[in-house]
Parts: C-alpha cells; sequence; structure tokens
C-alpha cells in the first residue's frame, strides 16, 4: 500500500531567512526576469560568471580554494576589446539568479574566443563541469550547474520544431519565441524519480556499465509523460530489479545537469522483506544488489575511493556528497543507526 508523501526534511531557505527580504529578492528577480529594460539595467550593475563550451571558468584562491569568480560587466566589456571582440556581446549573457544584496547574477559563453586568451586576462581555468562539481563548495555548486543548463538550452533551442523558423529570446534568457508559429518555448527539465529500496535491513543499489568501476548507486528513472512520480517509481524498480515497491516516503529534489537538465525526485522506498528477491533488467543495469548497514557506512566514509596503480577504484563506493543520490544513501543509514 503506497502511503502518502512525508517531508523528511526542511531546505535551510524554509526557517532561516526572514520572509521580508526573500519576498522583495524574488519579486525584484521575477521583474528583470520578465521586464527587458530592467534586465538591460540589471546586467549593467550585475556579476557575470564565464564559461567556455559549457565549462565554468574557476579561480585558485592562495589558500588553494577553488571559487567561482565573479566577475563585473564591465571588466567583461573590457576582456571582449582587448581580445578584438565587440564588447556588446556581453548583452547575450542570460540570467541565473540574483544575490541577497539584489545584485544580478547572469552567465555567459565565450566558447568563440580563444579559451586561454580568456583564462590569462581573468586569472582563471574552465573546467568541465562535474570537475567543477568536486571542486566548488556551498551553493557555488548548483549556481554554476543552473548557469550551463541554460546556456546549453539557449545553444540547443535556436529553432522552432514546428516551423523551423528561428526563436528569438528574451533579454533575461527566461523564453525563446518563434515568430512565425507564435510559440513560446521555456528552459526544460526531464523529471526522474530516484529512489533508495530498502527491505528493513539492506539497501539496494545498482550500477551502470558507464558508472566508473565500483561505485553503485541508487535506482533512478525518466518518468513517462501522463506518469505520476509514484508510478514512475513503482514502474521503475519492478522494470530495473522486479520488485514490488509497498510504501514511498519523499526526501528531496535536486537539478542535475549530467548529461541534459534533470529534475530528480528523490524518495525513500520499502519492499516486502520476505519478497527480495532481485531479477536485473540487464539492458539498463550491469548489476543491483542488496548491502548492508556496514557496507553502506564504511562507503560513506570515503571522500574519494582507493584507486590501484592503474587509477581504478578498488572498493564499492557510492556518489559524491554533490549528488542527492548520496543524500538518500546517508539518510538510510542515519535511520539504521537509530534503529539499531
Ligand atoms: N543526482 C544523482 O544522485 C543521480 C542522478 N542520476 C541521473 O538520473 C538520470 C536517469 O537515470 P537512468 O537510470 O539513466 O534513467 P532510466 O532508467 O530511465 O534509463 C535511461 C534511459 O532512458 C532513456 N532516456 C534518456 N533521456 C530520457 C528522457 N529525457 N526521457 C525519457 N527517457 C530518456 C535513454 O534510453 P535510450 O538511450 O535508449 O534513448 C536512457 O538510456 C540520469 O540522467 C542520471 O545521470 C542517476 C543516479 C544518481
Ligand atoms: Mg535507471
Amino acid at each position: 500500500m503506497l502511503q502518502p508523501l512525508r517531508i523528511l526534511f526542511r531546505p535551510k531557505w524554509m526557517v532561516s531567512r526572514s520572509s521580508a527580504s526573500y519576498v522583495s529578492r524574488m519579486r525584484h528577480l521575477n521583474k528583470i526576469k520578465e521586464e527587458d529594460e530592467a534586465c538591460r539595467a540589471a546586467l549593467q550593475s550585475g556579476n557575470i560568471f564565464l564559461y567556455h563550451k559549457l565549462a565554468p571558468l574557476l579561480r585558485r584562491t592562495d589558500s588553494g580554494i577553488y571559487q567561482l569568480p565573479a566577475l563585473q560587466t564591465k571588466d567583461v566589456e573590457g576582456i571582449l576589446e582587448k581580445l578584438g571582440e565587440d564588447k556588446e556581446m556581453v548583452k547575450e549573457s542570460i540570467l541565473i539568479n540574483c544575490t541577497e544584496q539584489n545584485k544580478a547574477q547572469f552567465s555567459f559563453d565565450v566558447g568563440a574566443i580563444e579559451q586561454t586568451a580568456v583564462e590569462e586576462l581573468c586569472r582563471g581555468t574552465f573546467v568541465d563541469l562535474r570537475k567543477a562539481f568536486f571542486l566548488l563548495r556551498g551553493s557555488e555548486a548548483p549556481l554554476v550547474a543552473r548557469g550551463q543548463a541554460l546556456l546549453r538550452w539557449h545553444q540547443t533551442n535556436g529553432f522552432c520544431s514546428f516551423s523551423g523558423q528561428p526563436t528569438h529570446r528574451n533579454q533575461s534568457g527566461s523564453q525563446r519565441v518563434c515568430h512565425s508559429s507564435g510559440i513560446t518555448y521555456y528552459p526544460k527539465m526531464s523529471p526522474v524519480v530516484i529512489v533508495l529500496v530498502s527491505d528493513g535491513k539492506r539497501c539496494l543499489l545498482g550500477r551502470q556499465s558507464t558508472f566508473p568501476r565500483g561505485m553503485y548507486s541508487a535506482l533512478a528513472g525518466f518518468c513517462d509523460i501522463g506518469e505520476t512520480m509514484e508510478e514512475a517509481l513503482r514502474r521503475e524498480i519492478a522494470e530495473e530489479v522486479g520488485l514490488e515497491v509497498e510504501s514511498i516516503q519523499y526526501s528531496g529534489s535536486q537539478h542535475w545537469p549530467f548529461p541534459q537538465s534533470s529534475f530528480m525526485v528523490a524518495c525513500h522506498a520499502t519492499v516486502n522483506p520476505d519478497k527480495t528477491q532481485v531479477s536485473v533488467d540487464k539492458v539498463e543495469l550491469e548489476d543491483a544488489r542488496w548491502f548492508s548497514l556496514e557496507e553502506v557506512q564504511e562507503a560513506l566514509t570515503f571522500k574519494a575511493p582507493p584507486r590501484n596503480n592503474k587509477g581504478e577504484p578498488t572498493v564499492f563506493w557510492v556518489p559524491p556528497s554533490y549528488a542527492i543520490a548520496n543524500r538518500l544513501i546517508q539518510e538510510w543509514a542515519n535511520q539504521q543507526h537509530l534503529k539499531s
């Protein structure tokens, strides 16, 4: 029997900020998202995060910490001019968010310019997004992922899929319109359900053949059109491992930029402890099996798994802390620990 969804945690933003400042910030953000003139003005006093072919620019501080440099718009214009480019290109920047001080934040891809020339002028390095996720701390990782996802969406949605005519963006980049068909396109995410299945004592983890050696994760799958999240969850578990889910608890959600934008909805689920025989769909998964609390606890201690001299991990390990799969596994381990 499916149980009603239950919120297991309260995100920090729900409790720690005064509602007045949050409301005014969201209204300011919405205004610059919707109004081209307001957005142009916000860009003049805003911050820009640079990307090169979708790889974000990071800067290493003297203390060895990697940061996402927030450049001023006039600095980016200066860089473009120094490199013989039109400074007006900066108007192609896409609005991502705004700071607590209402400063607008934009992403801008300089992929048409030579990478090393920009890196030298900015005293930074363009880094693949997966690596950047490992190097950045706190709220910078979701911010950089959001900036990249929006840039990618614009780069791949230049034409209307109905009329074949070019689409045109608004100033903030929150939408694209085809003047021929009248269709408005909005940045898109694919809903994915990710679930940690437990039989009360063990949890079920699986791996795809493309995962790094030794890494197992919670089971995931894209929602089909017309499905509820609960239906998608039950179907994916039935398809991938041949088990029937009995109860579901909502845990949290995450925007996941790899390989394209997904909206990950994370849940815990239980199966009948007398019906735990796994039958793996070998097209989807290389392996899936039950893990004990001890095995999971050990895997959670690795920040990076031990590797052999070929650089291959030698142990069972789980996704890193920035992946919502890690949080599900951590929550399950904590719950089991409390029970024992
Ligand atoms: N953040 C996290 O903690 C984790 C995130 N994930 C992410 O979850 C996502 C889904 O997991 P996965 O197990 O691969 O999904 P599925 O079990 O649904 O299987 C993947 C298959 O679905 C098809 N597919 C690809 N894109 C879409 C789409 N937009 N809508 C419908 N079907 C699609 C592809 O088939 P075909 O190739 O035949 O077209 C693909 O091989 C992945 O992007 C993965 O990166 C997974 C685990 C952890
Ligand atoms: Mg899957």
